[in-house]
Parts: C-alpha cells; structure tokens; sequence
C-alpha cells in the first residue's frame, strides 16, 4: 500500500503498526512553545499531552522517539488555504486529502480553508465543504466568504456562528463580477461579525481599479502574466487596506487583513494598530519569500506560475515584510495554497485575465520560514511558533487545544532538525500540483517528524496518513480580539454629547 511514498491503506501497511500506538514518548528534544523553552520529554496518550518534563519514566510497550539535539514544536497552524476551490472556471487541484498530506509531510497539523458560498448560500456551500473535507487526513477549520447580502445571509451567519464552528468571515474587496463586495456589502458584514463575535476578514484590494488597470494593460497590447501585476500596483491594495481599516473602525469591530503582500498595506496596518485600533495582517510565504522578477520569464508555463492576487510585489516589499513579521507589527504567517496545474494556467494563455490566480506553499511554509526567518536570525524560536502555530490558535479562538506543547493539547507536534538540510522540487512534493513556486530552494532545518493527534504521520520522508481521520475542529466567536470591545463602544456612546434635549 505504498504510492509515492505515501502508505495510505492503515489497515493492511505494515508501516502503521509501529505509528498507530496510542502512546508515545518524545524524548530528549528542546521543547518549545511561543512562551518558553526547555529541555524535557513528551508523553502521549490517546492523541493527547499528558505530561511535559525532563526525565519522564514510561512502560515499555510505549513507543519512543529520541529527539536529542532537536527542536519539538506545536504543529503548524495554516490560517489560509483554498482546497478545492471552484474559481476562475477551474478547481484547484489540491482536494482535502493530498494537500492535507502535502501539509503534514511539512510540519503543518492544521489549516483554515474557506468556504465559497453557492449561488451566494452561505448554508448551502458549508454544506458542499463539509462532504469535501469527509476525506481528510489531518484537522481542519472553516472561514466562511460572504459574496452577497440578504436576509438569508445574515440569517446563515449567524446559524454558522451559533451552531456549525465558524467564527471568521471573508470579504472580497476584489474580483469585480465574481466575489467582490462593494462597501455597502462590507459595512453591513462587519456589523453582523460584531454582533456576533466573529472576525472580519478582507482580500483587500480596490476590485473596480484592478478591472480599469486590466483593460488599459489590453488597449496597450500588454497580455502576457506581466499584465497581472502591471495591472493591479501597490497602490491599490493600500487604498482597500485603508478603506477595510476605517469601516472597522467606524463599526467598531476587529479585523484581519489576509495575504499582506506590499509596503503599501503594512503601512496601513501598522498605522492602524499604532492608533490602538486591533487589525491582524498575515503575510503569506510568497510575500516573504519571493519576488515578482519571475512574472516577466518568456516561459508562459514560468511565469504563470507566479500570478496570484494581490500579486507578488517588487524586491523590497518582502524584506519589509519579514521586519514588520520579526518586529510584531504582523502576526501570523499564511500560504494562500491554491494550486491551479500548468494546463489550468493555459487557460490566460493569450489574456492574462483568465490565468486563475494562486501559488502552492501548504508544504513548503514551515521549511521557508525557518530558513528565512530563524536561520537568518531575525526571529527566535520561540517567535517562529508563535508565528506559524501560536498565534492562529489564539486569533481563532482554539488555544490551548491548538498551538502549544501543554498537557491536555491536542498531540500535533514536529520533530525539527536543524542541521538536516531540506530541497523543494515539484518532482519530489506530495501536492498535485506539477510546478512549485519555491523549486529548487535549497535550505537548512527539516521537519523529521509530523505527529497529528499523537499519531506519527510522517517520518523517514515518508507519509503513514489515513483518508477521513482528520477532524472538524470547531472555532467559537469572541475570541481574545473581541474583548472590551464593549467598553469602548460604551465610550463611544457617552463621547457623543448627544441628543441634545431643546
Ligand atoms: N490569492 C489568489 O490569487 N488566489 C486565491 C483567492 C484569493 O485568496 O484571493
Ligand atoms: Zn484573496
């Protein structure tokens, strides 16, 4: 039952044996968490942590994993990913089961999907996500995009909240024609994420600017993927930025910018969060890590491989970046993985416009972001949890369950080495998708060891994962982000001075 190095037939594959112990000690590693430090050991039981010391005596049918000279870590936490994805006439091509095994071969334990709604039914395409997620072999959460506005939408919202686990919502300020919301839409939806304790998300660009800046790049005969990112400039993610900043604030109600990708937006953001307004950027690893230098390759294949929105912005922006993330001035690190295949990019072979936007990164994230960011000495090892792990379990609402190594979390834990060295090649990956936007990188720091709910799910490069073991994992509303939101409206209220009684 071994397939590219995946054995996914648990009851038959010998390899399972050895994994599937429902105790296992870590030993002998550093054991971080976003807060601390320390060597000790790990005991497992039943998916869970139940003890964090050095020294711990175990039974010995109980598996040990010697992790000495290594670091162990919460499992990463991506909080953005699309997995089958109906968008631009194509659906990515990662489902719920290879990207899933595609994250857990790099050392990530859980990500955030985003549900699109059907005909504009928020009900309807949770529904459609859940049968698509049946397959999963890791856990997973949902946000929830809102596209239009009625009743049955705000109605939807709020069964979502109350009964299903979602506490985030989507906005797209982009994407004229298909999933974009105009600000009317926007402040009607960040009122209901208020009241409801559920966080409002935006893709913040200016939709009508990127249609205008489209068309002009045809009249000057501009069509290749160069014309993507000629036609959508920093500027015009500054301008929604800004736009989604000020409607949060003038409602009064938190909010979390998603894939960060330019100067442009972080000054917005840093700007905002100077002012005491509490504004959430993520970066995502193609904003860290890349550049747009690949946009303009002759090689149609190349650089349509690139386009993704907002795009990837010039050198310089992602340096930025990584010292805003190093400062604290962004807090989390996502991938946008949307994987569209060379054949589905083909689609904007004579027009960029129709080049289905998305770049992978759910495996290549937690390797990327230790090279870049650790090994570089911009961050600790302490910040590197809290940026890839921690701090998503806390913005939605599910540490300590989530994001830390504490008796009682949930045991998705990896085993790093900090001296083995790591290559990214489309030819070696575990998504489908047959190009890589990071191939050929070659780094130092490589995920030995992935444990999911204290199953060992990859070792010895190779994935032991079972199709529908993973598990929904619920996010309630009023997260720490929504605390004394009250008394802030209370002073709001009194600072009016009004109505004045004549
Ligand atoms: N980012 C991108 O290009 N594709 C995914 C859809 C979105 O998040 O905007
Ligand atoms: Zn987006």
């Amino acid at each position: 039952s071994q397939e590219n190095g995946i054995c996914t037939a648990a009851e038959e594959c010998q390899c399972m044996d050895k994994t599937s112990s429902s105790k296992l000690l870590n030993k002998g590693g550093t054991v971080v968490n976003a807060d601390r430090q320390q060597q000790a050991d790990i005991y497992i039981e039943d998916g869970v942590v139940v003890e964090v010391q050095p020294n711990i005596k175990v039974a010995d049918e109980v598996r040990v994993l010697d992790a000495t000279g290594k670091y162990v870590m919460p499992g990463g936490i991506d909080p953005h990913t699309h997995l089958e994805f109906p968008f631009m006439g194509q659906e990515t091509i990662d489902d719920f089961f290879s990207g899933q095994a595609a994250a857990l071969a790099g050392g990530t334990t859980m990500h955030i999907d985003f549900v699109i709604p059907i005909n504009g039914s928020l009900a309807a395409g949770f529904e459609a996500y859940a049968k698509k997620a049946e397959k999963s072999c890791m856990d997973y959460g949902f946000h929830m995009a809102v596209t239009t506005w009625n009743e049955g939408v705000s109605r939807d919202m709020e069964i979502l909240v109350k009964e299903k686990g979602i506490n985030s919502f989507k906005f797209f300020m982009a994407y004229k024609g298909e999933l974009m919301v105009k600000d009317e839409l926007l402040l009607q939806g960040f009122k209901m994420c208020k009241a409801l304790g559920a966080l409002a998300q935006v893709h913040a660009e200016n939709g009508e600017a990127v249609a205008e800046g489209q068309s002009r790049m045809i009249e000057l005969g501009i069509t290749g993927p160069e014309g993507h990112t000629l036609s959508r400039p920093s500027m015009l993610e500054g301008e929604a930025t800004a736009r989604a900043i000020r409607l949060a604030q003038f409602v009064n109600t938190p909010l979390y910018v998603v894939h960060v990708m330019s100067i442009d937006a972080l000054d917005e953001i840093v700007r905002a969060r100077q002012s005491g307004q509490r504004v959430i950027g993520e970066p995502i690893v193609a904003s860290l890590v890349l550049d747009d230098s690949k946009i303009w390759d002759p090689d149609f294949t190349i650089a349509a491989k690139y386009v993704m929105s907002p795009p990837i912005r010039a050198s310089g922006h992602n340096k930025a970046l990584q010292a805003a993330l190093s400062t604290g001035l962004l807090q989390l690190v996502g991938t946008d993985h949307c994987p569209f295949n060379s054949t589905q990019k083909e689609a904007g072979i004579i027009d960029f416009r129709k080049i289905p936007n998305g770049v992978n990164g759910i495996e290549e994230r937690m390797h990327l972001i230790w090279d870049v960011m650790v090994n570089s000495g911009q961050i600790s090892v302490m910040d590197y949890v809290r940026i890839t792990s921690t701090a998503c379990a806390h913005i939605f609402n599910i540490y300590p369950r989530k994001g830390a190594i504490l008796p009682n979390s949930d045991a998705d834990i990896i085993i790093l080495n900090p001296n083995a060295t790591f290559q990214i090649s489309a030819k070696s990956h575990h998504s489908k998708i047959d190009t890589n936007v990071y191939e050929g990188w070659e780094g130092k720091g490589k995920v030995e060891v992935t444990i999911s709910r204290g199953k060992v799910v990859w070792e010895h490069d190779r994935l032991m994962i079972e199709r529908g073991s993973g598990r929904y994992i619920s996010m309630p509303p009023f997260g720490y982000l929504f605390d004394g939101m009250d008394k802030i409206d209370s002073a709001y209220l009194s600072s009016l001075k009004a109505p004045v009684y004549r």
